[in-house]
């Protein structure tokens, strides 16, 4: 069969069929880029491919063997991967309901920055992380405790106040898809000189957001501060108005464009009023975009 007898055999169902196999692995592409569940999609794209190969030249043990891996593979990425799976039908039925997706945020920042105050006030330090698009436990040192349950201050506050009996505070709180998904996670410390005034929550907040999109809200036990950082910039003490103005511009930033890996973009990162400005050869230099000056979380 030539070319022209193929698309003269074509029918208006096959451009259809053609058209939606497209959209739907454009968009599953999209929802997985900078996840670790594309590589392993790859991966069973090409068995897939290499079995059809198989059965189509009759090479049967491979082709019989290549299906029965599929099969088990296809379980065993389900079981792995159910976190990213989870999180991939929250975002599309958040994209289909951006209502819901931005009742969810508002209730979301309201509740941290309510929680944020009352541990400020009562001196408990803190360190929150709020998970973009990449995973950022691929990066933690320690991944701490799963806690899963929805984003209350009381629960906050629970996990956050040192206790002899509260083991999850030590650490990071980790905050995905607005709940509360872990505690006393151990973020990698960042290696730039810093202020000395900054300990190692304030390290591991710059260290953790260096190498992903999240956006951190650091407290400070010592000082009482309220502080976000965002592509390895430390924001200045904020207050409450601020923070949660901080918040909503990360929440609300561009999507991160083809082939963008780790901290926020330049863009995500004005967007929130901190940009990073390199400076020759010593580290980074952070200017808050309203004029007042943000920390250099890489100054030395
Ligand atoms: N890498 C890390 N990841 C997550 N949490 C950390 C990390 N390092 C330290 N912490 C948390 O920070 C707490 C206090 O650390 P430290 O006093 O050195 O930090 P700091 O930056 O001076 O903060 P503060 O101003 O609150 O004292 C630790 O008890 C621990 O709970």
């Amino acid at each position: 069969m030539n070319l022209d007898d193929l698309l003269a055999a074509l029918t208006w169902r096959d451009l259809v069929d053609f058209v939606l196999l497209f959209t739907i692995a454009y968009a599953a592409l999209r929802l997985l880029k900078g996840t670790r569940a594309l590589p392993a999609l790859v991966l069973v794209a090409l068995l897939a491919a290499a079995g059809f190969v198989a059965r189509e030249l009759d090479i049967v043990g491979v082709g019989v063997l290549l299906r029965y891996v599929l099969e088990y593979i296809i379980i065993i990425l389900i079981v792995v991967f159910h976190q990213e799976l989870r999180r991939l039908l929250v975002r599309v039925g958040q994209r289909l309901m951006p209502q819901s997706r931005r009742e969810a945020a508002e209730s979301a920042v309201e509740t941290l920055v309510a929680s944020c105050e009352r541990l400020v006030k009562g001196r408990v330090g803190a360190l929150l992380i709020l998970e973009g698009e990449l995973d950022v436990l691929e990066i933690c040192t320690d991944v701490g405790k799963p806690i899963d349950a929805p984003l209350r201050a009381e629960t906050l506050v629970a996990l956050t106040v040192p206790h002899s009996l509260n083991t999850a505070h030590d650490g990071a709180i980790l905050i995905r898809d607005f709940r509360i998904a872990r505690a006393g996670v151990v973020c990698p410390l960042s290696t730039r000189v810093l202020d000395p005034r900054f300990g190692t929550r304030h390290r591991g907040a710059i260290g953790v957001s260096e190498d992903s999109d999240a956006l951190v809200i650091v407290l400070s036990e010592e000082r009482g501060e309220m502080r976000v950082v965002l592509g390895g910039v430390i924001s200045e003490s904020l207050d409450s108005g601020e923070l949660e103005e901080r918040i909503y511009a990360w929440i609300d930033r561009p999507p991160p464009s083809a082939g963008e890996r780790g901290p926020g973009s330049s863009a995500s990162r004005a967007d929130m009023g901190v940009e990073l400005v390199d400076a020759e050869g010593s580290g980074a230099r952070a200017q808050a975009k309203s004029g007042a000056s943000a920390s250099p979380g890489g100054l030395g």
